[in-house]
């Protein structure tokens, strides 16, 4: 450890001491680190909102598209490919420009980010309300997916580096509670527009261009971060915002803190350089960018993006036959999301981050082995085929004896009538090459209203057994949301040092997008391998592995001030087991914030001090 460090470590030890008897006699005011609710500046949550748009347009984009392509198919004429294009093109883009972002943060600053995604949304909007084919409509969703990238690792970044420390986590998770706000107005959205046929779409897909036009014109008159300010050397400029965005307290301790951190950090780890390569090379930051992406990659894992978009499909097992009635269902189940989130924002400063993830993998865990359970019992249970229509071309459908395994097969669909006794006369037959809608030919091609018509189930099967599934999928739900919904986002905004801010968030937020592609584009083909159960086991395990992760590596970041963060990884992330207190002068320090009890040290050997703080 350099003498600089130590002497960083020292300062960041007395200042923690000066927190524990409040400020020195003689102060202009109070510090950033006693402020309460009652005293912090309205504008600080005026910036909050306007940079949780981003938030929201990341949500309502990526949530709108599975109403909106329930009638582009049909008007559209889109085959499979041309459905899976539009959804995964944005989320595709959203990788690439979240991992090009971090450039453009560190070199134009983070207010000219979000205002280049908010002109990024607005442009993508417009494109997609007009759009005459289906190549434009898929430049209008590639455009949007480079606005998502952006704001998704830039509005973190900035609400964090604005907020006082005791409001950080609150005010950067309400950027998810905006993101799964999005989703929700996104599928009510759906549900109304879905009346109008003929170009609802246009609506649906057209209507972001709102919210990105109200943040536009907001960040034309809000602040630069002062913290970029500072690291950019424009002082002045960041001594005013600072001064704007904590509305009369004293600013110099923070103002002093942020400057010396800088000038450490870069005496540290120089200035010039690739960033990616200096985090890499540099323990702390390394260390940091391991616990970021790794975070970023369990909520991925956990299945969340498949369980959202499969929702309409279990509501369908579990009865729901009907299109439009599917489609407001899953509404409802966006809209659990976003009040589970409500809980996320109102438990991150009273829990703090690291206990609010642990429990919300057990949560998750659990909640999918109980949906992993209902899906086995409705395959065990699987209405069996009785009727075997001769079938010209000789399909695989004609082959399988009941519904689950026809289901699991792309191309094929299963045909019944149900009446109070159950299911009756099914068969397993083609899917449409138009539309998995209804099937190639027989009784399901061509289906009318009436009561005796036959329900035509393309990728699920009735069963008695629903109600696990719906079970799993509302407590699944509850645990995600509140911490792995929220805190990757959370935690990444805070753990790296100034320098290394954009470019970690830009990594970690690509490893999101990346991980959201990659489990969306194999579930079906998981499920088709392993079946459903074993696709909703398959995610339970990787929870597992979350879980010890989190267990050993996350620290707990509540109450620092963003600059002490980085002293957190200061040591090899360490695993589980305990130690005695150590002499360590950042020990000390932890040991003297007055957010912390004494603090309890997990360590695998000798050499590593600090694995994990035990809140008060
Ligand atoms: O944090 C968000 C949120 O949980 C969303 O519901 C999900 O769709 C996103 O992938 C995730 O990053």
């Amino acid at each position: 450890m350099s003498n600089r460090t130590g002497s960083r470590r020292q300062k960041a030890a007395e200042d923690g001491e000066r927190s524990l008897i409040g400020p020195p006699s003689g102060h202009a005011g109070e510090s950033v680190r006693d402020q309460d609710a009652s005293t912090t500046p309205f504008f600080v949550y005026l910036l909050a909102f306007f940079s949780a748009l981003g938030g929201f347009l990341f949500g309502y984009d990526t949530g709108v598209v599975s109403g909106a392509m329930l009638l582009l198919k049909k008007e559209m004429h889109l085959s499979a490919l041309w459905q899976e294009l539009l959804v995964s093109s944005t989320v595709g883009a959203a990788a690439l420009s979240a991992l090009s972002g971090g450039f453009l943060n560190g070199w134009l600053g983070r207010r000219i980010c979000i205002l280049i995604a908010s002109f990024i949304f607005c442009g993508g909007g417009i494109v997609m309300a007009v759009a005459l084919s289906k190549v434009v409509l898929l430049v209008g969703r590639i455009t949007v997916g480079l606005g998502i990238g952006i704001a998704s690792m830039t509005v973190p970044v900035y609400i964090a580096e604005v907020s006082p420390p005791h409001l950080r986590g609150q005010l950067v998770t309400i950027n998810s509670l905006f993101i799964t706000g999005g989703q929700f107005i996104a599928s009510v959205v759906d549900g109304a527009f879905s009346y109008l046929s003929h170009d609802g779409w246009r609506y649906m897909l057209g209507l972001s261009i709102l919210p990105a036009v109200l943040q536009f014109f907001g960040f034309i008159f809000l602040p630069e971060s002062p913290r970029w300010l500072l690291q950019k050397g424009r002082s002045q400029e960041a001594r005013q915002v600072l001064g704007r965005i904590r509305g009369g307290q004293n600013i110099e301790e923070e103002y002093d803190t942020i400057r010396t951190s800088i000038e450490e950090e870069e005496n540290e780890t120089g200035s010039g350089g690739v960033v990616i390569l200096r985090i890499l090379s540099y323990g702390p930051t390394r260390r940091a960018l391991i616990v970021g992406c790794g975070l970023q990659m369990f909520q991925q894992l956990s299945g969340i993006n498949t369980v959202m978009y499969y929702s309409a499909t279990i509501l369908q097992m579990a009865g729901v036959r009907e299109d439009k009635q599917a489609i407001w269902l899953a509404g409802a189940t966006s809209a659990t999301n976003f009040v589970f989130t409500l809980v996320g924002v109102w438990l991150v400063e009273r829990v703090g981050r690291r206990k609010l993830t642990l429990g919300s993998l057990l949560g998750t865990g659990l909640s999918l082995t109980l949906l992993a359970v209902g899906f086995l019992l409705s395959a065990q249970h699987s209405p069996p085929v009785t009727l075997h229509p001769v079938d010209f071309h000789n399909s695989t459908c004609r082959l399988y004896e009941s519904c689950e395994p026809c289901m699991l097969d792309p191309d094929c669909g299963f045909c019944y009538l149900e009446n109070d006794a159950g299911v009756f006369n099914s068969s397993c037959v083609p899917v449409s090459p138009a539309s998995t809608d209804s099937a190639a030919w027989g009784r399901c091609s061509n289906r009318t209203e009436e009561s005796f018509s036959p329900y035509w189930a393309y990728n699920y099967c009735p069963t008695s057994y629903s109600w696990v599934v719906l079970l799993g999928l509302i407590l699944y739900l509850a645990s995600f949301a509140p911490g792995m919904g929220t805190m990757p986002w959370t935690v990444n905004s805070e753990i790296y040092p100034l320098w290394a801010r954009s470019t970690g968030n830009a990594c970690s937020a690509g490893v999101n997008w990346i991980f959201n592609v990659l489990v969306s584009l194999t579930f079906l083909h998981v499920a088709e391998y392993l079946t459903y159960y074993g696709a909703f086991f398959l995610y339970a395990g990787l929870v597992v592995l979350g879980l010890l992760f989190v267990l050993c590596c996350l620290p707990e970041t509540k109450g620092l001030q963003l600059e002490e963060i980085e002293n957190l990884f200061a040591r090899r992330l360490c695993s589980c087991g305990d130690l005695p207190a150590s002499d360590d002068r950042h020990v000390h320090y932890i040991r003297q914030s007055s957010d912390y009890r004494p603090a309890h040290y997990g360590a695998v050997d000798s050499d590593c001090a600090i694995a994990y703080i035990t809140l008060r």
